[in-house]
């Protein structure tokens, strides 16, 4: 794996977390081949050079679960600095979109209340607290 330098200029990631109306979300398992491989993640990829965030989101969801995201509000932005790169993560919640997901590329996935599939992608690891805080804010019962 090619290590980043740490002033090296963040990489843009779209992240999309869907939100039934239960309260619970779509973790997404990284497939082989990707760093992190069998890392659990909330969907989503690199923004693409011209391309919005939010449009890189709507075509990550094509491309990995075959979802057309409706809607999504921006909730928030976490900079990390893994070994292999420097990632600055655009969190979205989405609880408007059309399609089941499906395993595009071979990944497994899992609709979760709590989270609690493990291991997890280390920039994501605070999302969890943050969701359940959330969640208890819209009075979703915790399973
Ligand atoms: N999708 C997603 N990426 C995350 C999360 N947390 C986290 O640290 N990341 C990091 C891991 C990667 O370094 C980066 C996402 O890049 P990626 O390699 O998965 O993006 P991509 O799908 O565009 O990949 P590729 O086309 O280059 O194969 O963001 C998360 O919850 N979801």
């Amino acid at each position: 794996m090619t290590q980043a330098s740490p002033n090296h200029a963040a990489i843009d990631v779209a992240v999309g977390i869907l939100m039934q109306p239960n309260g619970d979300v779509l973790l997404g398992q990284r497939p082989t081949g990707k760093p992190y491989a069998g890392y659990w993640e909330f969907p989503g990829g690199k923004v693409e050079l011209g391309e919005s965030i939010f449009d890189a989101l709507k075509r990550e969801f094509v491309e990995e679960l075959g979802i057309e995201i409706l809607s999504a509000e921006p909730w928030c932005g976490v900079q990390h600095q893994y070994p292999h790169a420097n990632v600055r993560l655009h969190f979205f919640i989405s609880r408007e979109w059309h399609g089941e997901p499906q395993s595009l590329e071979g990944q497994a996935f899992a609709w979760q209340g709590s989270v609690r599939v493990e291991p997890l992608l280390e920039a994501t690891i605070p999302l969890i607290a943050w969701l359940d805080q959330l969640r208890d804010e819209l009075r979703f019962t915790s399973n």
